[in-house]
Order: C-alpha cells, then sequence, then structure tokens
C-alpha cells in the first residue's frame, strides 16, 4: 500500500437522489462502523442501523454493509452507508466520518487504484472499469463488461503464458540439449507457435478500428453541394432544430456534429458545408474542413437535390458511401434518374427510418460481432505492435544464435506484461522447473 489512509467518498451519483452511498476503505473502517452504527454489523449483509455523528446526534438511519479485507472491492476492509439521498443527509456523514482520525476524502478513482494495488484488477480490467462506468451505448456497456471481468487480459496472459512456455523450452535446450528429458527438435515447434501468435495477435490490433468505433462512435458524414439538403436532413436525424437552414446556398459554413444511438451503438454525424467553387473565405474554410472529414469517415452521405441534381466531385474513393436523392417529394410522378441507395424527403419524413435503419446497420456491423476481444486503447496497441516486432526479430534472426532470440522472447513476454500490469519473472523459472525433471 501506498498509504495507511482510510478513505471516503459519496460513491453513488448527483444528489438528491433516493438512496447515497457512501464507502469507507482503510484500516479505520472498522472503527468508524462500530462509532457511527453503535457497533459492528455481520460481515456483507446490509444491516439498518441509526447512524450517529460524534456529538451524539442523530444523523439518519440506513444501511450498513461491512466487507472485511482482504475479500472486498479494494481489498481492504470496506463499509458502505446507504442513508437517505439528501445533500444534507450526505453532506453530513461525510464530514463526520473524514473527521476521525486517519481518513481523508479520496481522490477520484482511489478506491479501484487500491484495488489495482491489492491485485484486485489487474490494469486492462481496471480500464475496462472506468469504460464501465462511462458508457452510455449498450455496445459500449457490453465491450467494458465483458473486459472487466477479465476477457481481454485473458488474451494477453495466454500470449505471455505461451511466450514463457516458449522461452523456457529454448533455454532448455540451450542449457540441457544433452539431457534425455528435453525433446529433440521442440525448437521447430517453439517457433511455428511464436509465427502463429504473430499472426493472432496482428489480428486482433486489427480490430481496434472496432473498437474506436465502440467508443467514439461510427462517423457519418453528410456531403453535397449547397442547398441538396444537408442540414434538412440533419435535423431530422437530430430530431431537433441542431443546423440552421435557409434556401440560401452557404448557409453551413462550420462541421455541425449530432451523436445519436442506433440500436446501441454510438454513431456521429456530421453536417458540411454545401460543396462549391468561389465561395467567400469563411464558407471556403467550412468547405476545406468538410473535404478534411470526408476522409475521416466511416460513411458519406452523398446528398443530391433530386429537382436540381449536382454530383460531387473530389470525394474520397476509399470510404463508403450512400448517395442520396432529396426532395423527392418535390418530384410528383417523375422517375429519378440516376442511381441513388435511398431517396428521402425530410418535409414529408419519407426514407428517413429506412436511412436510419441503414446507417445502424452499417454501425453495427463495424463493430465487429458481440464478444470480440479487441484491443480497447492505443497503449495496448502500442505495446501489441512492440511485442510482434520483438516476435518477427526472434523469429528471423536465427544465425544470431539461440539465446539471442530468448532474449527476445522475454522481452515480447514483457510488453504483455506490461499491459495488464504484472510484470514478473518468477513464472519464467516455475515453467522450466515444471516442464522438465532437471533436478532428476
Ligand atoms: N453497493 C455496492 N454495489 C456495487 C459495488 C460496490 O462496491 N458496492 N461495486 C463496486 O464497484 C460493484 C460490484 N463489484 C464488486 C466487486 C468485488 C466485491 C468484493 O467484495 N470482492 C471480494 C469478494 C468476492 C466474493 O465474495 O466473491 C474479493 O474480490 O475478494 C464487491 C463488489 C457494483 N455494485
Amino acid at each position: 500500500m501506498i498509504s495507511d489512509d482510510s478513505i471516503v467518498a459519496l460513491s453513488s451519483g448527483r444528489l438528491p437522489a433516493g438512496i447515497a452511498v457512501i464507502r469507507i476503505s482503510g484500516p479505520k473502517t472498522r472503527f468508524v462502523v462500530e462509532t457511527i452504527a453503535g457497533g459492528m454489523v455481520k460481515d456483507r449483509v446490509a444491516t439498518l442501523r441509526k447512524l450517529w455523528a460524534t456529538d451524539g446526534s442523530l444523523m439518519d438511519h440506513g444501511l450498513v454493509l461491512f466487507f472485511p479485507g482482504p475479500t472486498s472491492f479494494t481489498g481492504e476492509d470496506v463499509a458502505e452507508f446507504h442513508v437517505h439521498g439528501g445533500r444534507a443527509v450526505a453532506g453530513r456523514m461525510l464530514e463526520t466520518i473524514a473527521g476521525f482520525d486517519g481518513v481523508r476524502h479520496a481522490e477520484p478513482g482511489e478506491f479501484t487504484r487500491r484495488a489495482f494495488l491489492n491485485g484486485k484488477l489487474d490494469l486492462v480490467e481496471t480500464e475496462a472499469l472506468a469504460d464501465l462506468v462511462n458508457a452510455e451505448t449498450e455496445a459500449q456497456r457490453r465491450f467494458a463488461v465483458q473486459n472487466a471481468e477479465g476477457a481481454q487480459s485473458a488474451l494477453y496472459l495466454g500470449w505471455r503464458r505461451r511466450l514463457i512456455h516458449a522461452r523456457a523450452m529454448i533455454e532448455a535446450e540451450i542449457d540441457f540439449s544433452d539431457e534425455e528429458d528435453v525433446p529433440g527438435s521442440v525448437s521447430d515447434t517453439v517457433w511455428s507457435d511464436v509465427r502463429a501468435m504473430i499472426d493472432e495477435i496482428s489480428r486482433h490490433i486489427d480490430g481496434f478500428h472496432a473498437a474506436e468505433i465502440i467508443r467514439d462512435g461510427f462517423e457519418v458524414v453528410i456531403l453535397g453541394a449547397p442547398n441538396a439538403g444537408k442540414s434538412s436532413l440533419f435535423n431530422a436525424l437530430a430530431r431537433r432544430e441542431a443546423a440552421i437552414v435557409t434556401d440560401e446556398p452557404g448557409t453551413t459554413r462550420d462541421l455541425l456534429e449530432v451523436v445519436l444511438d442506433l440500436n446501441g451503438v454510438r454513431v456521429r454525424v456530421t453536417d458540411t458545408a454545401g460543396l462549391r467553387e468561389a465561395p467567400g473565405k469563411v464558407e471556403a474554410i467550412g468547405i476545406e474542413k468538410a473535404r478534411a472529414k470526408a476522409h475521416t469517415a466511416d460513411l458519406m452521405l452523398l446528398l443530391e437535390d433530386l429537382a436540381n441534381p449536382v454530383a460531387i466531385s473530389e470525394i474520397p474513393a476509399d470510404i463508403p458511401a450512400l448517395r442520396i436523392g432529396t426532395k423527392v417529394d418535390l418530384l410528383k410522378d417523375q422517375r429519378p434518374l440516376g442511381a441513388y441507395d435511398a431517396f428521402i424527403s425530410t418535409v414529408e419524413g419519407t426514407g428517413l427510418a429506412e436511412l436510419l435503419a441503414e446507417i445502424g446497420g452499417r454501425a453495427a456491423a463495424a463493430i465487429g460481432d458481440v464478444g470480440d476481444i479487441l484491443p480497447s486503447r492505443l497503449r495496448h496497441v502500442e505495446l501489441l505492435n512492440e511485442t510482434k516486432r520483438f516476435l518477427a526479430s526472434a523469429l528471423s534472426g536465427e544465425e544470431r544464435g539461440q539465446e539471442l532470440r530468448a532474449e527476445e522472447l522475454r522481452l515480447a513476454a514483457d510488453r504483455l506484461g506490461r499491459i495488464v500490469g504484472a510484470v514478473d519473472v518468477e513464472d519464467l523459472l516455475d515453467v522450466i522447473f515444471s516442464q522438465f525433471c532437471i533436478g532428476k
């Protein structure tokens, strides 16, 4: 532990609320419970108690929970007071508890930090817990809860275990190759497993964009000539007047964004300035931004006014696009010319549900399958790339001898250990001794 302080905080949300949860962790927890609740409560059982301030006055009548360390969330003694969620009640409780000797207000994330330091959570699980608390969409929640439960860590720890085993095998071959317990061509098997691992890691890294979409949103950008109906569509999607709409070309000059939740996936839709030549200075900057935005989009909606179709030039060819005919209500009985993916009228509401379903389907497809394990942070990707580089180098450097190659396996495993925050060399020896009867 870094400190012996006990920490207290309001662990539930904004007040007033039905109930407020005040949590304390650390060595003073027992004493605080005994004093405030007039005695200890049974471990891990919610118990209704009167809660007394240090001056002998009644603060509230609430539920008390005590979790003895080390089997608690933080690994220390933890208690919770579930009190009436008034500001004054929670305030008095917090000030009273923080007033005890050796107790102070917790820093942000400090309970979880203690859980990590006490080995309750690894680094990836800790990150996932933060994601879980911040999750706003179903996809974000699903992804975070799976990783908070250790799915992502298990993948890295599995690779790390294989590398530690591989290195143990190579070192055993170096040190004990004259002994009969070591199989002859162990290194062939080892290096082919390393090759397989490089592929597995590469495929895993490829999933990072899906993780970014889950977290930051599927990027949809609306493009088109001035007055193609971009802002009307944008407002229809936003279900409010988020963008100013006029019949004057060049009304939208800056990028406008709205965030949608389409079937549990975060989708960010950006409205842009109409693409045209020879505009004014401000509008030109807007058009530049629109073009730049198109390059980072996951989907472009290319809008054309059916009554006055102006094809959009200079759009990125490698970004998926939907060509959308707008103002279909003005068309009466005419059949639109040209190949459109959708027809809409924001005036009559035609085609909007279908368009939303299409965007939602594409966003869902982009995040991959439920249960896919993805790298959730750039930090993971960077360390995974380093891991891969060491593995590729170990694999290719035959002429440098087994010792150097074994060292590269160690460095690779070390990078994986850094991802989960558990780098430790003792287990290497364990593997060697558990695999071969060296001492015989
Ligand atoms: N009231 C309340 N609700 C909560 C939490 C909490 O701390 N308090 N949590 C907190 O964020 C989450 C639940 N997570 C928890 C994780 C571990 C332990 C715990 O006591 N772990 C022990 C014992 C495990 C067991 O009995 O199986 C341990 O790991 O040793 C408790 C809650 C969500 N809901």
